[in-house]
């Protein structure tokens, strides 16, 4: 196994305010991780510190080469990430908007490239969201938006990808099919995913393994059958867990 993201007493500030505190993790190569938690636990800040949005203190280790001195070109063809919400009103037709995907390998210097037309031609087939490639961005449903930023960070060909709550706010059929999706790139493709997911039943079914946030430390890292148990998920989230037959979308084969 090799690592491809780890972190050594990662802390961070915003604000005046400590949100990320000694967080040690690592995630290796192939992997797909989730990461729960409570609300304002510190779970997408985890995720932007990950790809450089922040001045942290500790360490950040992106495919072996530290976050805060990598060429920001560089980080982007290694990590993709796909944001938590989707409101920005872009005034982008949905293939160009793909295309933006593609800025780690493009400049003034590099115009558009037949391999470029080819990743973006990839993943929008890959996504389903091909037919939607004159539409305007704003004009999409919110599920058909989700698989366009999919597509968009598939696009960035990067061995790892991040995704913040990417099944959130779908309808059961859409959250299957992102769900499915995810997976199929983290088996098919090799690439690594980390996902933060408020869907415990989700988060079990489909990582290997599952990373918990609380009060902006990690409480929790192990096994998905070992973590989505009643006694480590009332520590977490302080409150009581039952276990119920529950229904799920089936799995395509
Ligand atoms: N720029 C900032 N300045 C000050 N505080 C911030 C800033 N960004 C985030 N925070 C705070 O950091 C904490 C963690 O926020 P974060 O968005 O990472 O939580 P989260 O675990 O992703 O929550 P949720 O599940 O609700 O999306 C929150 O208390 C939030 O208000």
């Amino acid at each position: 196994m090799n690592a491809v993201i780890q972190t050594n007493n990662l802390n961070l500030s915003l604000g005046g305010k400590q949100i990320l505190r000694d967080i040690s993790m690592t995630v290796q190569s192939g992997e797909y991780v989730s990461i729960i938690g409570p609300n304002g636990a510190g779970k997408s800040t985890f995720m932007r510190c990950l790809l450089g949005m922040y001045a942290y203190k500790g360490s950040i280790e992106i495919a072996g080469q530290e976050c805060s001195q990598a060429d920001s070109k560089q980080l982007a063809k290694t990590i993709s990430y796909v944001p938590q919400t989707h409101d920005m009103e872009f005034p982008l037709p949905v293939y160009d908007f793909v295309m933006m995907g593609r800025y780690p390998y493009l400049s003034p210097l590099v115009p558009v490239q037949k391999k470029d037309i080819e990743a973006v031609e990839r993943a929008m087939d890959v996504t389903d969201t091909w037919p939607f490639r004159g539409r305007l961005m704003r004009t999409l449903s919110g599920g058909e938006r989700q698989k366009v930023y999919i597509a968009a960070a598939l696009a960035q060909e990067t061995p790892i990808m991040l995704l913040d709550e990417p099944a959130t706010f779908l309808d059961w059929k859409h959250q299957s099919e992102v769900m499915q999706l995810l997976k199929k790139i983290n088996t098919d493709c090799g690439a690594t995913v980390v996902a933060v997911n408020h869907d415990l039943n989700s988060a079990a079914h489909w990582s290997d393994r599952i990373v918990a946030i609380k009060d902006g430390q990690l409480l929790l890292d192990g096994l998905p059958t070992d973590l989505i148990q009643p006694e480590p998920l009332r520590q977490l989230f302080e409150t009581t867990f039952i276990r119920t037959e529950t229904l799920a979308p089936a799995t395509e084969s």
